[in-house]
């Protein structure tokens, strides 16, 4: 018997002494009876085991590298994940389950910095779920994380479940091994060993209860997956052309010229998912403009999109979507709203007369400096967004937000391969600062395209560097 399985194996009849191993009949989380169950809130009362455990999860950390930070999943694993800070000198985040209504209103205790890299530490594994909320909040405090230790695989689906989500689980004990252990240290019989083995086979996760666990985070998924999961139309059919024409680039034709929107529209149509207008801004704005502006967007398969950022009551808002000389519900699939006038502004555009192909990007938050919008009212636009599924293509936004949402866009304005701010206070991030980082998946370029001295090798260059860092992070 090796050094190894003899150390293994007095840990796992240690946890059967001190009763964080049970068998029995037990009911799960979910209503289901198993034989097993382990509840490791009892080792807090046992520092010598508690030294073991932390001894074995350091010893599987080993092999991953560039760690920053460590958190434990709350709250079982926070005892945990301190013994391990102490013992690696690995700094420490806590996770709150709420955030306080008072105070910081932090959901991450701790020092941190974005693009820190974040191991997570946790007791027992089923299906991945409690690791993927965890995740998903350091996620949003641009913490990154790849790794979990954990001391118990419970072979459920969780592996699975965590693995689709970009997570690696490194356990120290499988149920199978642990049940192994306490049958030779015959702290259980060989019936129970096949009792626990039947339970496992039957439990298996099949693709109904994985479809079932926890969305994909979205940023893992290919567009092509998330044009299935779209509920809004034209935001699968987004999907589906970002997808066959590997473009990630929607182009901000602020351009006062008409003709001029419409040769560059021509030129730049086979790089772009999307063409941005603020139509209000052309000069000599004519009904004729839009018939061929359309027949572009046709040939060159990108869809048309008004960012006319509606913020009225609904009734006017009604009237600026499809009446006046821009008849914009006529020949836009999409447009931009802002949350602030609430449900009122969305029941609109949801009635209006006009084409019946339409979208909202809800605008969360905004690339100029000095904004008012706080951190509740992106929140309360994100909720907004949810009670409209079938209505909301995405969100414009500067941070990951919406992760669990793979069916949603990110739409990403300040987009510029040089230059960090203009002097009207909009800031600029890289194309592959705001795909690797920010979590876009649509970024909107103007400027650097349309005053660049040759805008379609511009365009062509923006969507390369887009598509690049997109295919990099689905990859990693
Ligand atoms: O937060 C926001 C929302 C929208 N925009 C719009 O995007 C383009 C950006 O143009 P650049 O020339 O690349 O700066 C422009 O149409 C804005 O109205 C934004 O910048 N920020």
């Amino acid at each position: 018997m090796s050094a190894e399985h003899q150390k293994l194996k007095a840990f796992a009849v240690e946890l059967f002494q001190i009763k964080a191993v049970k068998f029995g009949e037990f009911k799960t989380k979910v209503g289901l009876m198993t034989p097993v169950y382990f509840d490791l809130r009892v080792i807090v009362s046992y520092p010598e085991i508690m030294k073991t455990l932390s001894h074995l999860l350091v010893d599987i950390l080993k092999d991953i590298k560039n760690i920053d930070i460590l958190c434990g999943v709350p709250y079982t694993a926070l005892p945990i994940a301190t013994a391990v800070s102490l013992e690696t000198g690995l700094p420490m985040v806590m996770r709150r389950k709420e955030a306080k209504d008072y105070g910081t209103k932090k959901l991450i205790e701790g020092v941190f910095k974005e693009g820190d890299k974040c191991l997570i530490v946790e007791d027992v594994v089923t299906s991945g779920s409690s690791i993927l909320e965890t995740v998903r909040d350091l996620l949003n405090e641009g913490i990154k994380c790849k790794d979990a230790v954990v001391l118990l695989n419970r072979e459920q689906g969780g592996a699975k479940i965590l693995e689709k989500n970009g997570i690696r689980m490194h356990a120290v004990l499988s149920l199978t091994e642990i049940i192994q252990y306490l049958v030779e240290a015959k702290c259980i019989d060989s019936e129970m060993q096949q009792k626990v083995q039947k339970y496992l086979a039957e439990t298996q996760v099949t693709d109904a209860v994985l479809n079932k666990a926890p969305p994909a985070n979205r940023l893992k998924l290919s567009f092509i997956e998330r044009s299935k999961l779209a509920k809004n139309p034209v935001a699968a059919k987004l999907f589906e052309i970002m997808s066959a024409k590997q473009t990630t680039l929607c182009l901000a034709a602020d351009l006062t010229d008409a003709t001029k929107i419409l040769n560059l529209a021509e030129q730049v149509g086979p790089y772009i998912c999307a063409l941005k207008t603020h139509i209000d801004i052309i000069e000599d704005f004519h009904s004729n403009f839009i018939e061929p502006l359309k027949d572009i967007a046709k040939r060159h398969n990108f869809v048309l999109f008004e960012d006319r950022k509606f913020a009225d009551i609904g009734k006017t808002v009604e009237f600026q979507y499809s009446k006046g000389i821009y008849q914009i519900s006529s020949w836009a699939s999409l447009v931009t709203v802002h949350s602030l006038t609430g449900k009122g502004v969305l029941d609109a555009i949801k009635g209006a007369t006009g084409n019946p192909e339409r979208g909202v990007f809800l605008l969360a938050e905004t690339s100029a400096a000095g904004s008012l919008i706080t951190d509740s009212y992106t929140k309360s636009t994100l909720k907004l967004a949810s009670e409209y599924p079938d209505l909301i293509s995405g969100i414009v936004c500067q941070n990951p937000l919406f992760l669990d949402n793979p069916g949603l866009i990110q739409l990403t304005p300040g987009v510029k391969i040089e230059s960090k701010v203009d002097n009207l206070g909009q800031q600029y991030n890289t194309p592959d600062l705001v795909v690797a980082e920010k979590g876009a998946d649509v970024a909107v370029v103007g400027r650097g395209i349309t005053e660049a001295c040759d805008p379609v090798a511009a365009a062509q260059l923006y969507r390369e560097m887009l598509w690049k860092a997109y295919s990099k992070r689905i990859a990693v």
